[in-house]
């Protein structure tokens, strides 16, 4: 008796995104080539009545960026600041800024040029500004406008929201941010089924050539079920907001995190 053997299944484009069930012999890593792994903080656990000091501690422990999250008590039921907060943060770290604006539609449009303009680096570097797709009739416009006053445009998509929803501007952003929970609260538990999603928008992007990161946010913490899982999907960008607090010495929370990622895309933790 000769058993039969089976040519285990390559990742190709023409195959699939890579999953675990098309190819179930091969490394369920990342679709393509994998991007660098950047650690963001969200600065929604830190305490507001210090918030420079602690974007310095953020800048110290080797995190990549820092996240803003902007919520109006409309478009989320909670409300945190606005531009002139992000502005007096830029006096305190010379780390890399992205808003994120949880914010209703009539926000966005009235105040996107001040959120661009303080979400800038130290010399006026392109920051990352991120609007929601559900808060935006005209998302094409708002993508581009961001770019044209000299931010780095990015789009956001709620859990329930599909994919399809963002497939047409793909072309206009920088990142495309996978929301993992409901937005408006830190300290919530990471959606599984939004792995995903997070599988089809990479396919997308290596598919067609585009230079998009993927990021993820909400109940990221260093475990193999929540980042390890998002980076092997395709996600390279890590915001963590109570997962990275968590810490007293957060430095080593950054090393965990991406050790954890890499991990997930079937890279050695030092690479
Ligand atoms: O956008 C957010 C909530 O709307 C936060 O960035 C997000 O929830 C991060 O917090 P945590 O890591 O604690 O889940």
């Amino acid at each position: 008796f000769k058993p039969t053997t089976f040519a285990a299944p390559r990742h190709s484009r023409s195959c699939c995104s890579g999953c675990p069930i098309c190819c179930p012999t091969t490394l369920a890593a990342v679709y393509g080539e994998p991007r660098p792994v950047q650690i963001i903080p969200s600065v929604l656990p830190a305490d507001f009545g210090k918030l420079g000091a602690d974007c310095k501690a953020l800048e110290d422990a080797g995190c990549d960026r820092i996240q803003f999250d902007v919520m109006d008590g409309n478009f989320v039921p909670n409300l945190t600041f606005g531009p002139d907060t992000i502005r007096w943060c830029r006096q305190y770290t010379t780390l890399p800024f992205e808003t994120q604006l949880m914010v209703s539609e009539k926000c966005t449009d009235a105040m996107l040029p001040q959120f661009t303009e303080v979400t800038k680096g130290p010399n006026g570097e392109p920051g990352v500004v991120i609007v929601h797709v559900e808060a935006c009739t005209h998302l094409h416009r708002a993508l581009s406008s961001i770019r044209a006053a000299g931010g780095s445009p990015s789009v956001a998509l709620n859990p329930h929201t599909p994919p399809e929803m963002i497939e047409n501007v793909l072309d206009l952003v920088d990142h495309v941010l996978v929301m993992t929970v409901n937005p408006g609260f830190g300290g919530q538990a990471y959606i599984p089924t939004m792995t995903d999603k997070i599988r089809k928008i990479r396919k997308w992007i290596v598919d067609r050539n585009l230079d998009v990161d993927i990021e993820v946010d909400g109940g990221i913490k260093a475990t193999k079920e929540t980042i390890g899982a998002c980076a092997e999907a395709g996600a390279n960008c890590f915001i963590a907001g109570s997962g990275l607090f968590a810490y007293d010495d957060m430095a080593q929370g950054v090393k965990e995190l991406t050790a954890l990622a890499k991990e997930g895309q079937g890279l050695p933790a030092n690479a």
